[in-house]
This record gives C-alpha cells, sequence and structure tokens, in this order.
C-alpha cells in the first residue's frame, strides 16, 4: 500500500481529456499537490492509503474552471452603470469611477471579494487585467487561487503609472520579482488597440517573444472599434496587430466579435487564441463572437466573464451555459458547441492559451490538481443521464461544494476556508458607502 495525501471517490469524474469521458466508479489520487493516478475504485483502495479518504457519492469531480478574462477588483463597481453600450460606459462611468477610487486598498478589496466569488463557482484559475497588478498578486497568494497577472499598459495615466513605458518597467519588474512563483503566471495586457500606441505595442511584442510571455488585451469588442481603426490607422485592429508582430500564437484576441472570414483563417494559421465573453458582449450589445466558425476553423476558443460591470458576475457556469445556447443561436445550428465543447472551453482551452496546458485544465495524471466537485444530488438536477450536459445545462455554481487549488481545500461544504467572510463583508460594506457617496 502506497501512503498518498488524498483519495476522491466521486460519482463521476469528467476529465476533460480525453474528450468526452464520463467516468464511473473511480477514484481520482492526490498526493504533494499533483494528480497521481486516475483508476477504478477497488484498485485505488488495493493500491493507495489515503491520509484522507472523501466520498462524494452525488458529485461529479471536473478540472477547476479557467476564467480567461477578467478585472478581479471591478466586483466593487458591480451594478454601478448598467444598460449602456462599451465607449458611453467606459468613458463616462467606469473610466471616472476608477479615476476616484482606484488605488492598492481598492483593487485589494476586489480582487478578494472576486476570489471568494470565483472559488465558491468553482474557477481555480482567473486571467487578470487590471491596475495595481501586484496587489492582485499578493491577494491571489494569500488566498491560494491560481492566477494570471496582467502586466497592463495604456497611454493614460492612471494612480498606477503615467506613460505606456511606466507602465511597461513596472509590469517587467513585478514579472521579476515573482516569476518562481508556482500558483501565478503573467501575461503582458495592453488594454486595448485603441488605447495603446503603436510603439508600446511593437516594444510588447518584442519582450512577449523574448520571454515567452503571453499577450492579453481587448481586440474587436465593437463595430465601432473597427471603424475607429480604419480611420484612424487605415486598418482593421487585428491587421494593425499583425503588422506590428503581435497576431501570433502568444496573442489571447479578447471579445473578437467583428469577424470576416480572411480574420478567422488568419487566427487559426497563426496560433491565436481567442476568449469568448458572451455574457459581457451581449450586456453591453457590443455583436456577437462567431465561435462556432472559429472552432471548426480550428482556432483555441477559451471563455471569460470580463469584468463584473459588465456581467455583472464571476459565473462560469453562467458563461458556459450562455456560450452554448449563443452559438446555436448564432449559427442557427442547434448542433453548435455542444456541452462537453463547452466545458472544455472553460477549462483545458483556458489553460492552453494562458501556456498551462501541461499544469491544469484537465484531470490527467502529472498535473496540479486543480479540481472542482459538484454537487448532483440536488431535486433540481434529477434524472442525470449525462452529467456534462447538466454542468453546462443545468446546474447553478451554488451546487459547487468543493474547490481544491493544488490539492489544497479553499472551498469545503461551501465554507470558504482561506477567506474570512465576515470580515470581507465588513470591508465591502464600506466600500458600498463611498462609492455610493459619490455617484
Ligand atoms: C487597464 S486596466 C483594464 C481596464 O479595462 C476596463 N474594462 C473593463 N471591461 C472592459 C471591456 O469590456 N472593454 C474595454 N475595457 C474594459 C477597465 O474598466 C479598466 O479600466
Ligand atoms: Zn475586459
Amino acid at each position: 500500500m502506497q501512503s498518498v495525501d488524498k483519495i476522491i471517490t466521486p460519482r463521476w469524474i469528467v476529465p476533460v481529456e480525453p474528450d468526452e469521458t464520463v467516468l464511473e466508479g473511480y477514484s481520482l489520487v492526490v498526493h504533494e499537490g499533483r494528480i497521481l493516478d486516475l483508476l477504478p475504485t477497488a484498485e485505488a483502495e488495493a493500491r493507495y492509503h489515503g491520509e484522507t479518504h472523501r466520498r462524494l457519492a452525488q458529485h461529479a469531480l471536473i478540472p477547476g474552471l479557467v476564467n480567461a478574462h477578467t478585472h478581479s477588483p471591478m466586483t466593487l463597481l458591480r451594478g454601478l452603470a448598467d444598460d449602456l453600450p462599451l465607449m458611453d460606459w467606459l468613458q463616462n462611468h467606469i473610466w471616472p469611477a476608477e479615476g476616484r477610487f482606484v488605488g492598492e486598498a481598492f483593487v485589494h478589496d476586489g480582487t478578494l471579494l472576486a476570489a471568494a466569488e470565483m472559488l465558491r463557482g468553482g474557477t481555480t484559475c482567473f486571467n487578470d487585467m487590471y491596475f495595481f497588478p501586484e496587489t492582485t498578486a499578493q491577494v491571489s497568494g494569500q488566498v491560494g487561487i491560481r492566477a494570471a497577472i496582467g502586466l497592463i499598459v495604456i497611454d493614460f495615466p492612471s494612480a498606477w503609472a503615467s506613460q505606456a513605458s511606466e507602465y511597461i518597467e513596472k509590469g517587467l519588474d513585478i514579472f521579476d520579482r515573482h516569476k518562481g512563483e508556482s500558483l501565478l503566471s503573467f501575461c503582458f495586457a495592453p488594454h486595448a488597440p485603441y488605447t495603446v500606441a503603436d510603439e508600446p505595442l511593437k516594444r510588447l511584442a518584442t519582450l512577449s517573444a523574448e520571454l515567452d510571455i503571453p499577450v492579453h488585451m481587448h481586440v474587436h469588442e465593437t463595430a465601432h472599434e473597427l471603424e475607429e481603426s480604419k480611420a484612424r490607422f487605415g486598418v482593421r485592429p487585428l491587421e494593425r496587430l499583425a503588422r506590428l508582430g503581435l497576431s501570433g500564437p502568444n496573442l489571447m484576441a479578447v471579445h473578437m466579435t467583428q469577424l470576416e472570414s480572411g480574420e478567422i483563417a488568419h487566427l487559426a494559421g497563426a496560433g491565436t487564441h481567442v476568449v469568448h465573453c458572451p455574457e459581457s458582449n451581449l450586456k453591453l450589445a457590443s455583436g456577437f463572437c462567431p465561435v462556432q466558425a472559429l472552432v471548426e476553423a480550428g482556432v483555441n476558443v477559451a471563455l471569460g466573464t470580463d469584468g463584473t460591470a459588465s456581467n455583472n458576475d464571476l459565473d462560469m457556469f453562467g458563461e458556459m451555459r450562455t456560450a452554448a445556447l449563443l452559438a446555436k443561436g448564432v449559427s442557427g445550428n442547434a448542433a453548435a458547441l455542444p456541452a462537453h465543447t463547452a466545458l472544455r472551453m472553460a477549462t483545458l482551452n483556458g489553460a492552453r492559451a494562458l501556456g498551462l496546458a501541461d499544469e491544469i485544465g484537465s484531470l490527467t495524471p502529472g498535473k496540479s490538481a486543480d479540481m472542482v466537485a459538484v454537487n448532483l444530488g440536488e431535486l433540481e438536477s434529477q434524472p442525470v443521464y449525462d452529467p456534462v450536459s447538466h454542468l453546462v445545462y443545468a446546474v447553478g455554481r451554488h451546487q459547487v461544494s468543493d474547490t481544491w487549488v493544488a490539492g489544497r481545500p479553499l472551498l469545503r461544504d461551501r465554507q470558504l476556508t482561506t477567506i474570512d467572510d465576515t470580515q470581507l463583508r465588513q470591508r465591502i460594506s464600506s466600500w458600498q458607502t463611498r462609492i455610493a457617496e459619490a455617484d
């Protein structure tokens, strides 16, 4: 008998890789933060002795969800400005509020709230883009959640930096000081083609290639962005990025609601990743990302919530469902984006886009034990013919019972283990008072 840290025996295991697999009567063995084995329960019990053995008779065990695009501190602005199109929302509401309130304390408390919400909803890894990224890194470390930290660049001055060159220098400094931390990874995060000039974008293309750091950027979010780009630069944003050396396999292009067939072929050929944010795109009426056409062309499509001021939650179960339903509506094809594909987008595809597919994204021996148990025993989930169908089309995030990152339980029976709920509520309530008074 081999002694191991943990054995988990759920009713179903959905490893995501191999595709379309649902295992029943299997156990997953965790040792030193990694998945050591995935095998029939009788064999697991004969071969391993777990320091703990968790039996989850009504649950599906899935890989931790990867939120491939968010602005975590924006939880503090949830519901502040609704029912507006992107540029009105940003220029007249969000950027003024950020100008007034964003600082280290805002980012600290907003990230903590986001981490609590994400863990309670089964998200174990988030790809962030926001001011004061080192604070996001610190909070993530304290909580134990996995984070891809956006080294942001924007041509506007903010409380974090005054110009593009300073954003880049500060970002590189953060990267140098934190690059060895096992739960952190980094992306350059130029905000959008319409807010970052050619020179900093060229520099980022060079740095991204030299340091092998992905580039995370809002691209082709609205029709307005395309019109403005043609007027200012004579080309569509994707073409401009390609000329600046940015449209290769390191690019995570977020939104992509405006795409011509030649551009889809270009993305596929270049190995560029697309991050689909269906709920934010719907709420801001930004347009529809042609997900099915991208998938058919071979583009890796991941899923993100965007920030909570344009969604207004960090619910990756909701995002999977919206993505699956919307793809059918947009393509006129009920077979578009089936449940297994939606789950893959929310897990392994996000990991691939972040360059983390060897580490997370599927329940594969050798990978980090980032996992989620979802209770399918509730009345609202009966009967269960196909657990993956339920995960995408029927369950709510409140059915997540347990969330582990690198084998560490961060949510146990719906209780957060590293975040003090009462203290967090007090902090958020004081932000609510301050922000509402200024509104
Ligand atoms: C430079 S930090 C990130 C910056 O992005 C803003 N933002 C949030 N959501 C969106 C979106 O959908 N499109 C463009 N910009 C967005 C956020 O408020 C921060 O200022
Ligand atoms: Zn965004």
